[in-house]
């Protein structure tokens, strides 16, 4: 999933403020109660786990408004968080416990000050070395303890306090003969569907569920707004299946409420090759929400996962969940700045003026690397090895097939209606030979309540690979980043070109070589990656403890999601 991510103010830009203490009293659910092959064994009902009898009946009440498909529904309320209502006793040991934590990450200072003496040492626990190494000290707000994921602490997933020094492996075998045929059933007045992609009425209503309920940023101000021709390509990839597009739909007035998706990718883990299923665009209405309808889901589709033997999941996320296997920032360069001030996503800066702004982010109207070109349909062999080879460099990253690479990554002139992936190429002069590729996809958010502006048309960095990696010494004698910053900014032109308005990348990859360079602005974002029934020791995300970019963490994540 991609996430909404703002600009960061830089005024802001380091106080990294996080929740952190929360009761721990919560007792733990077996795991297998809500597994669905224990289920077909006789074990307790997930669904029922998920909502008593006394629930459907007020939510029955609440959601008579989707199924009549009126609009007067005003039951919206989020689930309570974490909360303390007495103030914590001030922290007055000097001890080692403090510096320590202090040492760990600087950035905690002013926050230490305010905590009991359980509270630091609680705070001390969560900030292990794995969890700076994967940025989760600095993006784990949002992190509650492991009892009070009510869900996912039934789920075959990391918990927080697995030792880092994990066997890498499944964390159960699913045997999928003991796999329940039927889903479990929904409260009354929902039914199961299977959505199907090519018949172009039941994609609309993917779309719409998804443009007007899918993820916006903590202020609302901005939404997704998924095109069409995007789905297509997200979700049809090569090996899709419409069985993994799992809707549900109100019974009576046989609206969408809510979906969820995965399609087939192997993720090599280091050594491993694990054969996933990539979860996305999970989404409920937004009347629908704080219902637990998301673990229902879930479970569907690890049901359907599990049918047909793929046991492992591959997802990303804004929020902190047990456990990530990795936590990368996001980071926004601006294409028009003038607009992105004026829509609320970029801030101005202490001091400057908008034409001093402007200045700063002009593009000159061509690119410079000799040999690039747009791709085409003759350079898939030469792009799959070359980016194959490349992401061998990561631990946690795909391996591209052919036909991958087609879908993925070459734009088909005339086949969707908007384009949705550029891709370009450097040919070598004289030999011919593809050196250099890289790629960013299309999508848009709209602008919620601005007068002047509906949408921003962001670029999103997709995968790229160079051969001046593989030179000897490319990192330390700073050819690689030489050369990553020249397509970057060749990259950023071709943007420009194409009226996008901001260009977002995370810091995975060799990104940490460029960003700042290429004068991308921190955002407030943090994406998280997970695995399902697969336990990893942790890998880097690009950052270091302060959350900024950092050459010396690369190496660590190689897949790019949507
Ligand atoms: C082998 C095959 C396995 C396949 C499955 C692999 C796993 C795939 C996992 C899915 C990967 C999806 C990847 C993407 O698409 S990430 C994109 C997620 N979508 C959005 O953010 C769109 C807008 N939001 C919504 O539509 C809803 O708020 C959603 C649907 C997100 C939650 O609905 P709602 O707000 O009404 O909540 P609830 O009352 O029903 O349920 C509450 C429970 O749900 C847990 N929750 C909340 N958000 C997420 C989240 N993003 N991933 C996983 N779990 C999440 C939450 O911690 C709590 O569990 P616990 O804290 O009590 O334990």
């Amino acid at each position: 999933m991609a996430e909404e991510s703002k600009q960061v103010d830089p005024k802001i830009n380091n106080e990294v403020v996080k929740e952190v203490v929360e009761s721990k009293n919560a007792p733990e659910q077996d795991a297998s109660d809500d597994d669905p092959a224990n289920r077909a064994a006789g074990n307790s009902d997930a669904v029922a786990a998920e909502a008593s009898s006394k629930k459907k009946k007020s939510k029955k009440k609440k959601l008579k408004s989707i199924l009549t498909g009126s609009k007067d529904n005003k039951e919206n309320t989020a689930e309570a968080g974490p909360s303390s209502s007495s103030e914590p006793p001030k922290l007055n040991i000097k001890g080692n416990m403090v510096e320590q934590l202090l040492q760990a990450n600087p950035s905690l200072k002013p926050e230490v000050a305010g905590l009991s003496k359980s509270q630091a040492e609680d705070m001390l626990s969560k900030l292990k070395l794995e969890d700076l190494l994967t940025g989760m000290s600095i993006g784990g707000k949002n992190q509650k303890d492991m009892a009070s994921y009510k869900f996912w602490s039934t789920q075959p997933v990391a918990r927080f306090d697995d030792k880092p020094d994990v066997e890498e492996g499944p964390i159960k075998i699913i045997d999928p003969e003991k796999v329940p045929s039927d889903p479990a059933p929904l409260i009354e007045g929902f039914e199961w569907v299977t959505m199907d992609l090519n018949d172009e009425k039941e994609l609309e209503e993917v779309y719409d569920l998804l443009t007007y309920h899918y993820v916006e940023d903590d202020e609302a101000m901005f939404r997704f707004n998924y095109s069409a021709s995007f789905f297509g390509w997200a979700l049809k990839s090569p090996g899709w299946t419409k069985d993994w597009h799992v809707g549900v739909r109100a019974t009576q007035s046989r609206k969408l409420v809510a979906f969820i998706s995965g399609v087939p990718v192997d993720i090599r883990v280091r050594d491993k090759v694990v054969k996933c299923s990539e979860i996305n665009f999970l989404c409920i209405h937004k009347k629908l929400r704080s219902k637990r309808l998301a673990p229902v889901l879930i479970k569907e589709i690890t049901r359907r996962c599990y049918r047909v033997g793929v046991q492992q999941a591959v997802y990303t996320g804004g929020v902190v969940l047990p456990k990530p296997v990795s936590s990368c920032r996001y980071f926004h360069r601006s294409l028009d700045w003038l607009k992105l001030y004026e829509v609320g996503f970029s801030p101005m800066p202490a001091k400057s003026t908008k034409a001093r702004q402007i200045t700063k982010y002009h593009l000159p109207g061509s690119t410079s690397t000799n040999g690039l070109r747009q791709m085409q349909e003759k350079d898939v062999d030469a792009v799959c090895d070359l980016l194959n080879r490349y992401l061998k460099r990561f631990e946690f990253a795909p391996n591209f097939t052919k036909e991958e690479v087609y879908h993925w990554l070459l734009h088909k002139e005339g086949t969707t209606p908007e384009q949705v992936v550029w891709s370009y190429v450097v040919e070598e002069p004289g030999t011919g030979k593809i050196i250099d590729f890289f790629s960013f996809y299309l999508l848009e958010s709209s602008v919620i309540g601005n007068k002047k502006h509906d949408c921003v048309r962001a670029a999103y960095l997709f995968y790229y690979a160079t051969e001046t990696a593989f030179q000897p010494n490319a990192l330390e004698s700073g050819a690689l980043k030489v050369r990553l910053n020249a397509l970057m900014h060749d990259a950023l032109i071709l943007a420009k070109r194409y009226n996008f308005d901001v260009f977002n990348a995370l810091t995975l990859l060799d990104n940490p070589l460029f960003l700042q360079d290429q004068k991308f602005g921190a955002g407030d974002g943090q994406l998280h990656y997970y695995l399902y029934n697969y336990r990893v020791a942790p890998i880097s995300g690009g950052v270091d403890q302060n959350n900024d970019p950092d050459p010396t963490k690369m190496g660590g994540v190689g897949l790019v999601m949507l």
